[in-house]
């Protein structure tokens, strides 16, 4: 079960005593500064936030404001919040500066549980108190990550989609050990800043959209290794397809037109019986070396030539149209 009360209305989540009112944050800590972490630095300083990032790596800050940078026009011709500047961004020498006076911490490091476990108690054992310490973990529930921290009542999932800069969902969860107030704290301070908010009540495995998108990816890959469709076919099928509907409206919604003037109950009295066709194979394929040259091939041959910054390029610009197409921009036409 989610919560009732989704976006916009998380804000009306209780508040939570003990914890700096999510409105009055200015200083986020990103933690993991690649794809993800940059992302949510870029996002944060054009919403007008003070950051301060830290990443192990030795090349991280060149990374980082690489990507900063290619994601500013961008965030610019979208509207900066007043003061956002890239000089508001701060690179730490050592974690421990990176939190010591955060108000609000996300970390993105790898997808590694045991990384996860001692980066997330390290993190805990340096943050002032009264400050929520989120994980962008695209899949591993709070309850089996916070079990090394000191207090695991501050730790939770916030699971943003990429680019974090500008693709809206997080996902906000606890785990068994997290205090409700963290959680709610965490979505009243996303919507804060800008973001559009679903806040879990449960561990959902997968959470909700990648639970989603895992069982398409999955239909993906058995087509791919069992010769039915290229990698490129799998793209158009769904961007000259479902994907143009689902950026209006989900997939519920969707399917209820498919019912005409009698809904979603005509629809599943026409094509609920159809759901028992032998369509899909929800095992996950064997990625085998052959599965897998398969799809990095495929993925090339579709690039056609266009390097990865130009695919970042493309895609940010196609989501921003699509983004004010639908009317959730400020001056966009659609009807939203
Ligand atoms: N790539 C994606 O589309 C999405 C990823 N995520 C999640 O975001 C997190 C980060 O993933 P990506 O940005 O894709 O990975 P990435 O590999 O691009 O970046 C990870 C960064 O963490 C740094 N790092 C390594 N060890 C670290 C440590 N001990 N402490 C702090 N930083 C450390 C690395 O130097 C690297 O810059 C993961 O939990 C992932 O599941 C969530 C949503 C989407
Ligand atoms: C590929 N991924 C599982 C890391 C994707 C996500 O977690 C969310 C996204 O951006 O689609």
């Amino acid at each position: 079960m989610t919560s009732p009360e989704k976006t916009p209305a998380a804000t009306a989540l209780s508040p939570a005593p003990g914890f700096v009112p999510p409105e009055s944050v200015r200083r986020v800590a990103c933690v993991g500064a690649g794809v993800i972490g940059g992302g949510w630095v870029a996002h944060f300083l054009a919403r007008g936030y003070d950051v301060t990032a830290w990443d192990p790596a030795p090349d991280a800050e060149r990374r980082l404001r690489r990507l900063v940078d290619a994601a500013w026009p961008t965030l610019a011709s979208l509207g900066l919040a007043e003061g956002a500047s890239r000089d508001r961004l701060t690179v730490a020498e050592t974690l421990e500066q990176a939190v010591s006076d955060a108000e609000f911490v996300q970390e993105s490091a790898p997808e590694n549980l045991g990384l996860k476990r001692d980066l997330l108690a390290r993190l805990d054992a340096a943050t002032p108190p009264g400050v929520v310490i989120a994980s962008s973990t695209s899949g591993y529930p709070m309850t089996e990550m916070q079990t090394t921290a000191a207090d695991p009542s501050r730790l939770v999932v916030g699971h943003p989609f990429n680019p974090p800069y500008l693709i809206p969902l997080v996902e906000v969860a606890g785990g068994e050990r997290t205090d409700a107030g963290a959680v709610a704290q965490a979505a009243r301070f996303y919507e804060a800043a800008g973001k559009s908010v679903i806040t879990m009540d449960n561990e959902i495995p997968g959470f909700i959209a990648n639970r989603l998108q895992e069982a398409l990816w999955r239909e993906a890959l058995h087509m791919v290794a069992n010769g039915e469709a290229t990698v490129r076919d799998i793209d158009l099928s769904i961007t000259e397809g479902p994907g143009l509907r689902w950026a209006v409206m989900g997939p519920m919604l969707t399917f209820a037109l498919a019912g005409g003037e009698g809904g979603m109950a005509h629809m599943l009295d026409h094509f609920g019986p159809s759901l028992k066709s032998p369509w899909t194979r929800l095992e996950a394929p064997e990625l085998d070396k052959e599965l897998y040259d398969a799809v990095v091939a495929g993925c090339d041959e579709a690039a056609d030539g266009r390097s990865i910054a130009d695919l970042v390029a493309e895609r940010d610009w196609g989501v921003v149209e699509v983004l004010r197409a639908t009317g959730r921009l400020a001056g966009g036409e659609g009807t939203r």
